[in-house]
C-alpha cells in the first residue's frame, strides 16, 4: 500500500518528523520558492508550512489530493482558508505553540527599545564607549497600550505587571470584565494611541487591521512613544512610522515582522531608534518543539479522517468517544437520503435522540451533509466544505438533538422536504455489542435492514403478488437479494419493499420492475465508493 505523501515546506522540528514517523511518506521542499512547491503539490496528501510559505489558491489547486494543510504556528494570514474550504481541504494551525516565545521576544523588545540595547551593543563592539547617547527611559510608571488583548496580549500584559506599568488595551471583542481581572483597562484605539508611552501590537494581520496605525494615528500618539510589533507585518504602516520617527512624533519603535518577508533594506533599518528581529518571535527550540509535534499530530488525525481539534474551518467542536460510532452511521444515511429524494432537499433536519444527544453532536450533522452531498458533486466532500455546498444550494440546515428515543438507544434521522413539499426520512441506529448498522426507517415505514453495498426502495399499493413479480425479475437478471422486507401503512394501504441484493441492479432493470408491478416510486441505492 503507498503511504499518504506530507509535504515539509518549512523547517520542521525533529520531535514533529519523528510524530509523523515511518506511516507517512514525509518529502522535504523549500515553500518560499514557488517554482519548487507548486509542481511538488502535485500528489501530496498533506502540506506543512510556517510564515514563509504562501498558500494561495493557486497552491491549492496545484494540489489535487490535499486533504489538509498544517501551519506549524499560529498566523493563518498566508494561508487562503476560503479557497481551502471550497476544495474541501483542513486547515490546523498549533494556536498555543508559540505564544509563550512571542510574548517573550516582545518583551525583549519593549526593553531594547527602551534602553537601546541593540544600539549600544553594535556601537560598543565597533569600538565605541558611548554611554550619553544611550540613555534611556524606564518602564516603571508608564502606560502600555496593548492592541489585541488575546493569547499573546494577555501573556505581554501577565509578564509587564511586575514592572509597574499602568495597563490599557484596545480590543473590542473581549468583555471589558476579562480585561479588568487582569489588571488591563479596555479603551477605544484613539485612547490607546493618545495615552501610551509604549505601544504593542497583538492583532492578526487582516483587511481591518491592515495600516491600523497608520499616518493619521501616528500624528496622535505622544512623541515619547515606542511602539514594537510582534505580531504582523502591515498592521503598523512601515512608511508612515518612518517619517514619524524621522520627523520626532515617535521615539523609537521594536519590529520583528515586516509588510514583505524577506526584509533587509527597509529604510526602518537605516534609524537609529529602530530595532528589529527577523521574524524571530517563534524561532525557540521549546515553541518550534510545540509547533512541530502539535502540527504532525493534527496531520495524522486528519489523514486517518478523524476529527482535528486544531482545525479552523471544521465547525463543531470536539467529538466525544461516545459519538464517533455516529459518523459513519450519518454519512451512510446522508447518502441514502439523496438516492431516496433524487434531488437536494430544500430543507434537511438531522435528528439526532438517545444518550448520545447528552454530548456535543454537531459532527453528526457534518456527517450527514457529507453523505447527503458525496453523490451529488464531482468534488470530494469532507467535513470541511460540507456545510459550504448546502449553503451553495440553499439548503436549510438544522440539528435537532432529544435525549427521547423510544426504540432505539440512539436514533440517527434525516429528514428533508424537497421542491415539490414531499417530505423524505431515512433513520438508522447501531444495534448490539457489535455496533451494527441498521436502517430502522424509510419515509414513516418502520423496519431493520442491514445498509449493505446495494439496497432498493420500492413503494407500491399494498396487494397480493408483489414479492413474487420483484423476486422472479431480479433473478431473471442475475441479481441475487441478500434481504428483502415488506413493510406498510395499513392492510391495502401503502407499501414499501426494502432489499439489499448482492450486485447493483442497472437502471433498466429498477425501470422494468417499476413500471411492472405499477410503483409509485423505485430507488436503488449504491453505497461502494
Ligand atoms: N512574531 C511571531 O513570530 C509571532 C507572531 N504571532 C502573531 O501574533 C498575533 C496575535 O496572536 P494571538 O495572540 O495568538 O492571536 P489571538 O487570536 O489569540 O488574539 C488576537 C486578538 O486580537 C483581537 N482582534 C482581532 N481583530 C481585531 C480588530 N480588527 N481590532 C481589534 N482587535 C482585534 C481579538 O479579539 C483577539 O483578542 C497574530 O498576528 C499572530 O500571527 C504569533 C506567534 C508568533
Ligand atoms: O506563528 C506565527 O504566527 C508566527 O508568526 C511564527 O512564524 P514562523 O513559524 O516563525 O514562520
Amino acid at each position: 500500500m503507498t503511504k499518504p505523501v506530507v509535504l515539509v515546506a518549512e523547517e520542521l522540528s525533529e520531535a514533529g518528523l519523528a510524530v509523523l514517523g515511518a506511516d507517512f511518506e514525509v518529502r522535504h521542499t523549500d515553500g518560499a520558492d514557488r517554482s519548487q512547491l507548486l509542481p511538488a503539490l502535485a500528489d501530496v496528501d498533506a502540506l506543512i508550512v510556517r510564515s514563509a510559505t504562501q498558500v494561495d489558491a493557486e497552491a491549492i489547486a496545484a494540489a489535487p489530493k490535499l486533504r489538509v494543510v498544517a501551519r506549524a504556528g499560529v498566523g493563518l494570514d498566508n494561508v487562503d482558508v476560503e479557497a481551502a474550504t471550497k476544495a474541501g481541504v483542513m486547515v490546523v494551525n498549533a494556536p498555543t505553540s508559540n505564544i509563550t516565545s512571542a510574548a517573550e521576544q516582545t518583551l525583549a523588545l519593549i526593553l531594547a527599545s527602551a534602553r537601546n540595547t541593540a544600539q549600544a551593543h553594535a556601537a560598543l563592539k565597533n569600538g565605541e564607549w558611548k554611554r550619553s547617547k544611550y540613555t534611556g527611559v524606564e518602564l516603571d510608571g508608564k502606560v502600555v497600550g496593548i492592541l489585541g488583548l488575546g493569547k499573546i496580549g494577555q501573556l505581554v500584559a501577565q509578564r509587564l505587571q511586575p514592572f509597574g506599568v499602568e495597563l490599557i488595551a484596545y480590543d473590542p471583542y473581549l468583555p471589558p470584565a476579562r480585561a479588568a481581572q487582569m489588571g488591563v483597562k479596555l479603551l477605544s484605539l484613539e485612547e490607546v494611541i493618545r495615552q501610551a508611552d509604549f505601544i504593542t501590537v497583538h492583532l492578526p494581520k487582516s483587511k481591518e487591521t491592515l495600516g491600523l496605525i497608520g499616518d493619521k494615528e501616528l500624528h496622535e500618539v505622544k512623541p515619547s512613544v515606542r511602539i514594537i510589533n510582534v505580531a504582523r507585518g502591515g498592521i503598523v504602516d512601515e512608511g508612515a512610522l518612518y517619517t514619524a520617527i524621522k520627523e520626532g512624533r515617535v521615539a523609537g519603535a521594536g519590529l520583528d515582522v515586516f509588510a514583505k518577508e524577506p526584509c533587509t533594506d527597509s529604510p526602518l533599518f537605516e534609524l537609529d531608534q529602530v530595532v528589529a528581529t527577523p521574524h524571530l518571535g517563534a524561532s525557540t527550540h521549546e515553541a518550534q518543539e510545540k509547533a512541530g509535534t502539535q502540527v504532525a499530530r493534527s496531520v495524522k488525525l486528519a489523514l486517518a479522517g478523524e476529527f482535528v481539534p486544531d482545525a479552523v474551518n471544521v465547525q463543531g467542536g470536539a467529538v466525544a468517544e461516545e459519538v464517533k460510532p455516529g459518523l459513519p452511521l450519518a454519512e451512510k444515511l446522508g447518502r441514502v437520503f439523496t438516492a431516496l429524494a433524487g434531488e437536494v432537499a430544500t430543507k434537511l433536519d438531522v435528528e439526532v435522540r438517545g444518550e448520545i444527544a447528552a454530548h456535543d453532536v454537531r459532527v453528526i450533522e457534518l456527517a450527514a451533509l457529507k453523505g447527503v452531498f458525496n453523490d451529488v458533486v464531482e468534488d470530494s466532500v469532507t467535513y470541511v466544505n460540507a456545510p459550504l455546498l448546502a449553503k451553495e444550494r440553499g439548503v436549510n440546515v438544522e440539528l435537532v438533538t432529544s435525549s427521547d428515543s423510544p426504540l432505539w438507544r440512539n436514533v440517527v434521522t434525516v429528514r428533508g422536504v424537497l421542491a415539490d413539499g414531499r417530505q423524505v426520512s431515512v433513520s438508522g441506529t447501531l444495534s448490539g455489542p457489535r455496533q451494527i448498522t441498521k436502517i430502522v426507517e424509510v419515509n414513516g415505514y418502520e423496519m431493520e435492514i442491514e445498509p449493505t453495498e446495494h439496497l432498493c426502495f420500492l413503494t407500491y399499493a399494498d396487494r397480493p403478488g408483489i414479492v413474487g413479480v420483484v423476486g422472479h425479475l431480479l433473478g431473471e437478471h442475475g441479481i441475487n437479494i441478500a434481504s428483502m422486507q415488506v413493510a406498510r401503512d395499513v392492510k391495502g394501504g401503502k407499501a414499501l419493499i426494502a432489499l439489499t441484493v448482492d450486485s447493483a441492479i442497472p437502471a433498466e432493470v429498477a425501470e422494468q420492475i417499476v413500471s411492472e408491478i405499477g410503483a409509485e416510486s423505485g430507488r436503488t441505492v449504491d453505497l461502494e465508493d
